[in-house]
């Protein structure tokens, strides 16, 4: 069996910290399986410095090979053009993209970097897996150094509409580099059909049928290929988590209150500040309600060195203070706001014991907490989730209450209709989302990409 490289910007720490996510664990698996390499950014600026030599260390059967980078590279590469342009785009705020010649320039430039560090690394039948915005011309350096390896790319966040795309100054080389891929898989059909539309619209390509695509005259594979958690271990987490301490703690302080939680990085394609004045519109159309609902939004902060992250920090902040001011009692405050991480095993439990789940992004790859919170679930009396329908788990999750988080008064209607959703109805919508859960775990998605990359 050929071994696997799996290349990402982000590497979960494995073998080290807290347990790692399901992406890691089911990478990992496959890693073990084949035997394998993870290379990645080590999470670490070398300051004004070069990086200096990979670090590479075996952890839990993977070897992994991790780089510094500059804080030039960082700010140019990570901070500039994966995150001030490629991501506000692909998640449709060109109002956010903040384009600089010098920043496109260190991104390309980082993946040569990337590419010619892990050339040494490579043998001649390794299966190599890309993963993000971060590294879409790696291939095309890979290729330029000499390496004929079957190379597969996984988008985790949406590909937009040609007319969005095509705004990108360089949208050619970067579809040029994702060209140079044999596989490239995106969350859902939506995102394949907009890449697809996109190498139409500029006449260098398009969908060839049975699942290939063709553009600058290279034929490569590509589709959707839905990411998964691992259902049962994240269902079994949550009915050990809710025995423990700390959550019982937590269940006890809500005092019979029915619970509203949200959990998200602090980021504008989130939509936390529309989910925050939706819960306030449900409190003012629904008083017999206050008093009998607590709303947890757990918001760890991230990628605080970009410039709209800061500022979205105070917008939070300023709207939960506000509603918590205006509809406040001296024995109540309606939202709970935590600005930091918290562990998983901890949220596992507080999603089993929420009634409500509020995953409302104004647009989102996949949102792996729509599907942590249905797994999570008691099947017997099961919490609803309210779900954005510009999230890639809609295309899923089709028992969620969707609703258009652009629309306030909806997602207070639809916080309004899920605490008073009766039991049947409750089961009924639960139990054809965690079959399509068990069904489509992480492991199924890892085989079902590797199986199409290595044929
Ligand atoms: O590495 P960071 O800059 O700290 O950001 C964290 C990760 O955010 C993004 O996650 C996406 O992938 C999820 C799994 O496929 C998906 O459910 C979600 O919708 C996406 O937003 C990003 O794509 C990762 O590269 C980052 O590491
Ligand atoms: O305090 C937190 C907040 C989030 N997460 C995890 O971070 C991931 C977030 O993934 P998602 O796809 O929802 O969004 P992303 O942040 O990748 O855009 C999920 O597995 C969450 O369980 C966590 O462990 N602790």
């Amino acid at each position: 069996m050929s071994r696997l490289i799996v290349v990402s910007n982000r590497v979960p720490d494995i073998g080290k910290g807290p347990p790692p996510g399901g992406l890691a664990v089911a990478l990992k698996a496959a890693l073990e399986q084949r035997g394998g390499i993870w290379m990645g950014w080590s999470g670490k600026s070398s300051g004004s410095q070069e990086p200096g030599p990979l670090h590479v260390e075996d952890r839990g059967g993977i070897t992994f090979a991790l780089s510094d980078l500059s804080r030039r590279d960082l700010s140019e590469y990570y901070a500039g053009f994966a995150n001030s342009v490629l991501w506000p785009l692909c998640h449709y705020r060109l109002d956010l993209t903040d384009y600089a010649r010098k920043d496109m320039a260190g991104y390309f430039r980082v993946n040569r970097f990337f590419a010619e560090r892990l050339r040494p690394l490579i043998r001649p039948d390794d299966i190599i897996w890309v993963h993000d915005y971060h590294l879409i011309p790696l291939a095309s350096e890979l290729r330029r150094i000499g390496v004929e390896n079957r190379m597969g790319f996984f988008m985790h966040i949406p590909w937009p509409s040609p007319d969005v795309f095509l705004t990108l100054p360089v949208h050619e080389a970067i579809i040029g580099g994702l060209t140079a891929y044999d596989v490239v898989g995106f969350q859902t059909t939506h995102d394949a059909d907009n890449f697809a539309s996109g190498l139409k619209r500029e006449g260098i390509g398009g969908d060839v049928g049975g699942g290939w695509m063709e553009a600058y005259g290279r034929r490569f594979r590509a589709g959707a290929f839905p990411i998964g958690i691992a259902t049962r271990d994240f269902a079994e987490l949550a009915r050990q988590a809710v025995r423990t301490a700390a959550v019982r703690r937590f269940a006890d302080s809500l005092e019979g209150r029915d619970l509203i939680i949200g959990v998200d990085r602090l980021d504008y394609s989130k939509g936390l500040t529309q989910r925050i004045d939706g819960y306030e519109k449900f409190l003012e159309a629904n008083p017999a309600w206050r008093g009998r609902t607590t709303m947890l939004q757990v918001t760890p902060k991230s990628r605080t060195e970009v410039p709209g992250y800061a500022a979205m920090q105070r917008e939070v902040a300023e709207s939960a203070g506000r509603v918590n001011g205006a509809l406040g009692r001296l024995d109540w405050v309606p939202i709970r706001y935590v600005n930091r991480a918290i562990d998983q095993k901890v949220l596992a439990g507080l999603y089993r014991v929420a009634r409500v789940g509020m995953v409302t992004p104004l647009r989102d790859g996949m949102n792996l907490v729509a599907k942590e919170f249905v797994a999570a679930q008691d099947p017997e009396d099961p919490g609803v989730l309210v779900l954005s329908r510009f999230a890639g788990a809609a295309q899923e999750l089709d028992g969620a209450i969707l609703v258009n988080p652009y629309d306030i008064e909806a997602v207070g209607n639809a916080v309004a209709k899920a605490l008073s959703m009766p039991l049947e109805e409750r089961r009924a919508r639960f139990a054809p989302m965690m079959k399509q859960l068990e069904e489509h775990d992480i492991s199924r998605w890892c085989s079902d990409f590797l199986s199409v990359l290595r044929d």
